[in-house]
């Protein structure tokens, strides 16, 4: 478990003192993936890089299973470390290194038989699917590859944390979908906990359990990625998934419509069932869908509707209670003309 604690991270230049982490305190439960989403500025690398003292707070403290970061020595420091693994958004790979030796290094330096290191390595690389490239170079490999390498150097001393620090912003859409199923599989294969900083929502819709979504140096909302995207509190949150949903509709599709526009939004089981044909049959309305679309968010249904009702004000206002009653959300955008 890690328990962040009261973490302050103030950044002290010669004209001014920045405040990069402002007082977050969280804890992250074994094996979940966590996320922090935030605009550039908002501070997720420095708190990120707090957790394995890369960054050390200003004050606050770090507690990963139940020893505090911040009052080890260098040495102890170092050791902790070793199971706190790491990778990011460019790699950091050694470039005159073979593929196996990059992942090699921190096994080398700890000294393990060289054995050990060839068993270990060649797992690793078999792992994330670079076993064909072990005498590579990094030059040699696309970014999705060096990622690749670079978790496998995270996972030599058997980490029980991966932070990733921007891990897939660098890669191309496809790339950044098979970089994050490899880190699900690692996350559930090997029981490790993940926490990553991210400012796409997407990657927090893919993998994350859940999210805290970070401005200014706080953690503004936090909750599982299912809660967050269908109850939002948050302006910002809401823009994050708003990137991700996309449920704008047109301005001239919306001025050319007679009727009442409403939107609903149903989760978990509503989204399954038959909520809309029944409240056509009840009330004296017609429907007509002009929006509509179905998103799984750890595997749970999110449907958002737009629709036009038209008919007799009265059977509108009942057939609005009536999906009001029965799903989680239901706004109205636009009134009869
Ligand atoms: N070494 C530093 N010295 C001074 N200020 C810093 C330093 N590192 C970060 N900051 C400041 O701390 C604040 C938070 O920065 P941080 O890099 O943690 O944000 P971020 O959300 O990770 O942004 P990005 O995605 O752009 O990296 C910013 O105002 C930044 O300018």
């Amino acid at each position: 478990m890690i328990e962040i604690k009261n973490v302050t991270k103030i950044y002290s230049t010669k004209k001014k003192q920045v405040v990069g982490v402002d007082n977050v305190s969280l804890t992250i439960q074994d094996g979940e993936i966590f996320g922090i989403i935030g605009y550039s500025g908002a501070g997720k690398s420095s708190l990120l890089r707090c957790l394995n003292l890369l960054e050390r707070p200003t004050s606050g403290q770090v507690i990963i299973d139940g020893v505090d970061l911040t009052t080890l020595n260098n040495k102890q420091l170092r050791q902790a470390r070793l199971k706190i693994g790491m990778i990011f958004q460019h790699f950091y790979l050694v470039s005159s290194k073979t593929v196996f030796d990059n992942v090699a290094f921190a096994l080398k330096a700890a000294k393990k038989p060289k054995e050990e290191i060839e068993k270990r390595v060649n797992e690793l690389l078999e792992m994330v699917g670079l076993s064909d490239k072990r005498d590579a170079y990094p030059s040699q490999l696309s970014g999705g590859q060096k990622q690749r390498v670079g978790i496998a150097r995270a996972l030599a001393n058997d980490p029980t944390v991966l932070l990733c620090d921007e891990a897939t912003s660098a890669l191309d859409p496809s790339t950044t979908k098979s970089i994050l199923a490899l880190l699900k599989k690692i996350n559930r294969e090997l029981g490790i906990t993940i926490v990553l900083i991210t400012h796409e929502m997407e990657v927090v819709k893919d993998i994350c359990d859940r999210v805290a979504v970070m401005q200014n140096g706080k953690i503004i909302e936090l909750g599982t990625v299912y809660d967050i995207f269908t109850n939002p509190k948050e302006k910002l949150t809401k823009t994050f998934i708003n990137s991700v949903l996309r449920f704008e509709l047109p301005d001239h599709l919306l001025q050319k419509r007679t009727g009442t526009i409403v939107k609903i939004q149903f989760k978990g089981k509503t989204a399954e069932e038959a909520i809309v044909s029944d409240m056509l049959q009840s009330f004296k309305v017609k429907g007509n869908i002009l929006h509509g679309k179905i998103e799984y968010i750890q595997e749970m249904p999110l449907g958002i509707f737009v629709m036009e009702l038209t008919g007799e004000p009265e059977e509108i206002k009942r057939a609005i209670h009536y999906i009001s009653q029965r799903t989680n959300g239901l706004e109205v955008i636009a009134h009869a003309a």
